[in-house]
């Protein structure tokens, strides 16, 4: 079955790595699916990724901002993979390992062909920062999809939650239908079905499943 639903149970640690010219000397290559989650530092990146793949230690979550310093790539099939990005706009760390760590991810995101869709965590509390909105933007204008996902939602009422809901996607309708806004708690497991089928649609592009089908008919 080229279209059935990925089981995101299934995702294994792959590779960390500090660079992409890392990832490419030990991946099959820059092919397939990647999907990968950014964001501030302590927005959440970790702790999404362990919900969202019920694995309470795939990724690594810290209370101390700038625990992820790697890239971490996690398989979930042959064809297609998960992302954790070193998060940004930590400033208590030595400007020299800031600077290499953000060198890390921009070159990721410029030059990484396969990312097929982007995660962008904001703290709902402190939501569309400057280093948040030049990441949507960019994705936006490399035409890779964006779910600005508002982590902590746990955090907040309803009625606080919902309003700030409706002021990001107010925010960022411009851009249009490529990014989406929803609410999520990894604590909770709030939106987590609603994440999965974005997630689930972005791992399969039109191009990957006439790929595989092709490949089934031979
Ligand atoms: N209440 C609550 N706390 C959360 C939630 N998600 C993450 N946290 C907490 O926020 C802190 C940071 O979470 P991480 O998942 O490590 O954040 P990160 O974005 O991976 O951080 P870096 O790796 O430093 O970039 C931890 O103390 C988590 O327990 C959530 O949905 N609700
Ligand atoms: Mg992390």
């Amino acid at each position: 079955m080229t279209d059935s639903r990925i089981d995101f149970r299934q995702a294994k640690f792959l590779i960390s790595a500090p660079d992409i010219a890392h990832l490419d000397e030990h991946l099959p290559g820059d092919v397939g699916v990647e999907i990968a989650f950014a964001g501030r530092s302590n927005a959440g990146k970790s702790s999404a990724l362990n919900q969202l793949t019920e694995q309470k230690n795939l990724a690594r979550t810290s209370k101390t901002p700038g625990r992820t310093q790697l890239i971490n790539v996690f398989a979930l099939d042959e064809h297609r993979r998960l992302v954790d990005l070193p998060g940004y706009g930590f400033a208590q760390v030595p400007l020299a390992m800031k600077k290499k760590w953000q060198q890390a991810l921009g070159q990721y995101l410029q030059e990484r062909a396969c990312l097929s869709g982007l995660v962008v965590l904001m703290d709902i509390r402190h939501p569309l920062k400057d280093l948040d909105m030049q990441m949507i933007e960019w994705a936006v204008d490399c035409d890779i999809p964006v779910l600005a996902l508002l982590t902590k939602c746990d955090k907040l009422a309803q009625s606080a939650r919902m309003k700030t809901v409706n002021e990001v996607r107010k925010t960022l309708a411009d851009f249009g239908d490529g990014v989406k806004v929803e609410p999520f708690s990894s604590l909770k497991g709030t939106g987590k079905p609603k994440v999965l089928s974005i997630l689930n649609e972005w791992c399969h592009p039109d191009w990957l499943v006439e790929a595989l089908a092709d490949a089934e008919q031979e």
